[in-house]
């Protein structure tokens, strides 16, 4: 199944990160690069004509978010959101994580 389709599952701990090669697996699967940073979190920059249409972006970004119930760190800039995903609850990278970039990417 694609990313897109999955569900996010709630984590409170308690699963391993996902690591090393796992994560190129995962990426591949992403339509977009997005930038692995220091081992455990996924990272990508969208741009925008003015702050009003990156606003806008990071709205529909939080909508994704709360649906799913697993919530990225956003950066909100003139043009400019960056987007972090991480699992706070297991300080790494969980399917989450991938899941909802995956919806992100969808908005473009
Ligand atoms: C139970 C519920 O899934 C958790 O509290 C979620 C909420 N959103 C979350 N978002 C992120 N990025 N990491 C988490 O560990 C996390 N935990």
């Amino acid at each position: 199944m694609e990313l897109a389709e999955k569900k996010c599952v709630p984590c409170e701990g308690g699963i391993p990160a996902i690591e090393g090669a796992n994560i190129e697996n995962y990426t591949s699967q992403l339509k977009t690069k997005w930038d692995v940073v220091d081992g455990k979190m996924i990272r990508r920059e969208f741009t925008f004509p003015d702050f009003s249409a990156a606003m806008d972006f990071a709205n529909r970004v939080a909508e994704i978010a709360e649906e799913e119930g697993h919530h990225p760190d956003l950066y909100i800039s003139w043009g400019k959101v960056i987007v972090t995903l991480y699992t706070h609850a297991i300080n790494g990278l969980s399917e989450n994580d991938f899941i909802v970039a995956a919806k992100i990417n969808d908005l473009s």
